[in-house]
């Protein structure tokens, strides 16, 4: 049978011609593994999957592979051990690190995670020098602040994921408290990803009503403290690791915004210099997130408490980042 050549048309809808995003997780545990599966079924882009442990991505990429047909994600997805195959990504993300177990705060991890931390900027990087890197290992700020000194790249390249996931447990416990969709409730979760980080109940609003006037003081501060210990609360109930389904939705909130450029203003973990009175240092604050990355830094009016809070966040950051700089340096 004579086989037609391809009409002018079939050769502009060819599939090769089309550039699909490159998106490479490495650590694929709880949080990598999720990920992943999050990015498949918004058909963000092709997945790389990487993990230290022999099989382990590649079994997990299989599977995942296999609930393509039955969820409609278009994209593929490759489990490996391999750093060229993560060759030319747009996005890496690091979930690579130990979780904490109860009774752990994210600093105890500094040091293990630390050195995987560099290990892994070190091997992805000049297989994709023109990527965004995401951190979500903990401690986060700080690991986001080595990666940063590490690759040499722009600060808008690298960011780390944390103030997503914290206003998400924010909304979530406002709305569960008041009985509306978590759709309805707006705020924003600055500072580090610890203790200390800073809910802004000056810019919360449950559809356009401040929160203020629908909760009492009280109440409000325990919603705080629990967004505070958010992380710790899931730890405690797990006992062998952290959360992972909420930070892998926060994390593909991120990508999403990079790669289909949308300018979102989201809370994430960037370079300091000199907004909100802050000096060369990676915190939760603000930013436009597009193609180009952590950019554009929003810097919100705070209450004279909401900017005192963000020092004190700030604070303790620095002194992890001072307990860092000298294990870590070259
Ligand atoms: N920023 C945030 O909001 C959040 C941060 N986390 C942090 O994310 C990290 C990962 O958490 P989970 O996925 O629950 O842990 P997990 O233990 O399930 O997975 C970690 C994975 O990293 C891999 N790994 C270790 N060293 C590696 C290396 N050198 N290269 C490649 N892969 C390596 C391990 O084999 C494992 O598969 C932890 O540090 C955790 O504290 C977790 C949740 C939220
Ligand atoms: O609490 C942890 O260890 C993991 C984490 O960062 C979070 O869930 O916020």
């Amino acid at each position: 049978m004579a086989v037609a050549s391809p009409s002018p048309q079939t050769a502009v809808l060819n599939p090769t011609a089309i550039t699909i995003p490159k998106i490479t997780i490495i650590g694929a545990g709880n949080v990598g593994a999720s990920l992943a599966r999050s990015l498949l079924s918004q058909n963000l882009g092709n997945v790389v999957l990487l993990d230290i442990v022999s099989g382990r991505p590649q079994g997990l990429a299989l599977d995942m592979a296999e609930a393509c047909p039955l969820e409609g994600c278009t994209h593929h997805i490759l489990g490996t051990n391999d750093y060229q195959d993560t060759a030319g990504s747009q996005v890496i993300v690091i979930t690579a690190g130990l979780p904490r177990k109860p009774g752990m705060s994210r600093d105890d991890l500094l040091k293990v995670n630390g050195r995987i931390i560099l290990d892994v900027v070190a091997k992805a990087l000049p297989h994709s020098p023109d990527a965004h890197f995401i951190l979500v290992t903990n401690p986060l700020d700080v690991m986001t602040y080595l990666t940063w000194q590490t690759s040499g790249l722009l600060p808008s390249r690298v960011m780390g994921q944390a103030g997503v996931l914290d206003s998400a447990r924010f909304r979530t416990f406002i709305a569960h408290e008041l009985g509306v969709p978590p759709q309805d409730v707006s705020t924003m979760v600055l500072g580090g990803h610890g203790d200390l980080m800073v809910p802004l109940i000056s810019h919360t609003t449950v559809s356009s009503i401040p929160l203020t006037e629908l909760l009492s003081a009280a109440k409000i501060q325990e919603l705080v403290e629990r967004t505070r210990h958010g992380g710790a609360e899931i730890v405690n109930h797990l006992k062998t690791g952290g959360a992972y389904y909420a930070p892998a939705a926060a994390t593909a909130t991120m990508v999403a915004a990079i790669l289909q450029n949308q300018s979102a203003i989201l809370p994430v973990s960037a370079y300091l210099d000199g907004q909100y009175g802050l000096q060369d240092i990676y915190l939760g604050v603000p930013c436009h997130l597009d193609r180009n990355g952590a950019a554009s830094i929003v810097e919100l009016s705070l209450t004279a408490n909401e900017q005192a809070a963000l020092e004190t966040s700030a604070q303790s950051v620095r002194q992890t980042l001072e307990k860092a700089l000298p294990l870590f340096e070259a």
